[in-house]
């Protein structure tokens, strides 16, 4: 982040949301470096963050609901700025695996179907641990 930047996290584990906070004050970060907003993800906190105010969105919480955030992302981007959901590739390779597919490998296919043909968003898929999905907005 740029000297002053300020990260905004949202988790609803508040253990969760302590852990992170004692790992920024360990790092040496100052206390209004960071902002701690718990509660689940799309519903309850992404409207109370504002338009065009962000740098990066990075996504690592229930995958289902990504394509709940990517939507909440785009407003939340600046223009040129990248959007980032972790593991979005995971076991999302293999179609030709027999049976029904799990709603998670269908979701995330859905969700890397629709960023990849967003006239909003240049993507690119990073063979990074499960996968990387990163996209940067136009
Ligand atoms: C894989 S962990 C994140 C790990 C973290 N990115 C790291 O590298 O240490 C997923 C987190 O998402 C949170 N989470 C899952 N679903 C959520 C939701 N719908 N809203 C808010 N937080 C959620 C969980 O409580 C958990 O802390």
């Amino acid at each position: 982040m740029r000297p002053d930047g300020v990260l905004t996290t949202v988790d609803q584990e508040p253990e969760h949301q302590q852990s992170a906070r004692q790992a920024f004050r360990e790092a040496g970060f100052a206390g209004n470096r960071a902002r701690f907003i718990p509660g689940p993800g799309h519903w309850t906190c992404c409207p109370r963050l504002a338009d065009s105010g962000y740098d990066l969105v990075f996504c690592d919480g229930d995958r289902q609901e990504y394509q709940d955030y990517l939507a909440e992302s785009l407003r939340l981007l600046r223009p040129l700025e990248a959007w980032s959901p972790s593991k979005a590739s995971s076991r999302t390779d293999a179609p030709w695996t027999p049976g029904p597919q799990p709603t998670e490998v269908l979701r995330l296919r859905e969700l890397v179907r629709a960023v990849r043909e967003s006239q909003e968003l240049v993507s690119s898929l990073l063979p990074v641990g499960d996968g990387l999905l990163c996209a940067v907005k136009r």
